[in-house]
């Protein structure tokens, strides 16, 4: 099985490398538009700011090979919201556009402190190969202060007061909100399926 890391410098490759290496993937961390071409499976992480993530892609000449990659891509944390159309991030930030819509701040209220910070558990919305052996009401580790827009992609959910797109999928594009390499068995259970989907 083999994984290729996208290491642009703004994501947590080292925990999701060791956590792909756990399950047996090989993994190549490489910030070579070159290297995506010819990738079997892509996964983009991302922690922080939207703005400054998209800065370091476009400097780094992948937002176009990551856009035309046809093979299974998975966007981890910010990198799923990187997946969609723009976040209000930063005053607004354009991103790579492959999943319709806009990624919000979460608004805070009572119970609901933004960043969204701890364990909830996944409500599965519709069966996907990313989610096979994943169960309704499994946990996930979730840090994040913006929400991706729920609709058509969302295959899984956290119910944060507002219904968190946990899990997305369009067409060979999936991303994870929380952090699978955080998640226990869940998580691992969703990078494993990754691997495992066909390139
Ligand atoms: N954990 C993160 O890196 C958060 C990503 C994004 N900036 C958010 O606040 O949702």
């Amino acid at each position: 099985m083999n994984v290729t890391l996208i290491g642009y410098g703004s994501g947590n490759v080292a925990s999701v490398r060791f956590a792909l290496e756990r399950l047996g993937a090989r993994v190549r961390i490489t910030a070579d538009p070159a290297d995506l071409d010819e990738a079997e499976r892509i996964i983009l992480p991302g922690v922080g700011a939207a703005g400054y993530a998209m800065e370091r892609l476009k400097a780094l000449g992948l937002v176009e090979p990551i856009r035309r990659f046809q093979r299974p891509l998975l966007g981890v944390c910010l990198g799923q919201q990187l997946l969609f159309d723009s976040s209000a991030e930063d005053g607004g930030v354009d991103l790579l556009g492959l999943i319709p819509g806009r990624v919000e701040a979460i608004a805070p209220a009572p119970s609901r402190p933004s960043p969204h910070m701890g364990w909830s558990r996944l409500t599965l919305r519709r069966d996907d190969p990313l989610l096979d052996g994943v169960k309704d009401g499994d946990w996930a580790y979730f840090v994040h202060g913006y929400v991706c827009p729920d609709g058509p992609a969302t295959i899984a959910a956290a119910d944060y007061g507002l219904a968190v797109p946990a899990v997305v999928n369009s067409a060979n594009r999936w991303g994870c909100q929380f952090h699978p390499e955080r998640s226990a068995a869940a998580g691992a259970r969703i990078l494993k399926n990754f691997l495992e989907t066909p390139a």
